[in-house]
């Protein structure tokens, strides 16, 4: 029997000696005490700041998609060996819950075409926490993304423009979802302040004379859906904001 054990080592290499296993499985157990320790105390954080918020009288969500995309690109600059990939996915899930402890925030969905994938690449935006509810029309999408606290996630059309009633909205556009291609497939809403949005281009309904004085000015504006007079305009922060 000892020659047979003996064997087996040779092919497949030294065995971890139990205590070694036993003392690593022992330093996790501790690694994750702490981590849940530390989550316990973030959420707690959170909970406090809905209390600052609660004072808030701006009518925006307690949804913060730009602090949240600082948070999580700071932390990728940090990172030694965890990838952008799970860096990512843990505080978005982490945020996404800890929003939720501030104040039910639901998920809209409005989608025909590709619901499933519309479904599965918010999730990976926005976290699984949220609560999400499906809709018919663009129009309930945003008529509840306007009155409740909700995020809503609404498939881009060329047929039905729904865009345009973002037009002198208290609704922004504040993230777009794409297929690999590279083609729209939804665009993300909500009452999200300006000072809120994510650094990097940003949406802006603008009519045909408005996107052509902002041309003439040197403003980057790409134009990605027309409806009549209006176009979908593709702008970079600071210019959306003027
Ligand atoms: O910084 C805030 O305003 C928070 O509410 C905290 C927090 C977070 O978990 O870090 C939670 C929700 C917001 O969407 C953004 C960030």
């Amino acid at each position: 029997m000892p020659q047979i054990l003996g064997l087996t080592r040779l092919v497949r290499g030294p065995a971890p000696v139990p205590s070694d296993l036993e003392a690593l499985r022992a330093q996790i157990d501790r690694l994750d005490h702490e981590l849940l320790d530390l989550i316990e105390q973030r959420l707690n954080a959170c909970i406090a700041i809905a209390g600052l918020k609660a004072n808030d009288t701006s009518g925006t969500l307690r949804f913060r998609p730009r602090r949240e995309t600082e948070v999580i690109g700071r932390l990728i600059d940090r990172a030694e060996h965890a990838s952008s990939a799970l860096v990512t996915h843990v505080w978005r899930e982490l945020m996404g819950h800890c929003l939720q402890a501030q104040a039910r925030t639901d998920l809209v969905l409005c989608a025909s075409r590709s619901p499933h994938t519309l479904k599965e690449r918010v999730r990976e935006r926005l976290g699984r926490a949220a609560h999400a509810q499906w809709v018919a029309t663009p129009e309930e999408a945003l008529d509840l993304a306007r009155r409740r606290e909700v995020v809503a996630a609404i498939e881009y059309s060329p047929l039905t423009p729904w865009w345009t009633a973002l037009r002198h909205s208290n609704l922004a556009a504040f993230d777009l979802i794409r297929e690999e291609s590279g083609r729209l497939l939804a665009i993300i809403v909500g009452r999200v302040g300006p000072d809120d949005v994510a650094e990097g281009p940003s949406l802006r309904v603008l009519t045909e004379g408005e996107l052509e004085i902002r041309r003439a000015r040197g403003e980057t504006v790409e134009p990605i859906a027309a409806s009549g007079e209006l176009r979908l305009c593709l702008t970079s922060q600071g210019e959306a904001n003027r």
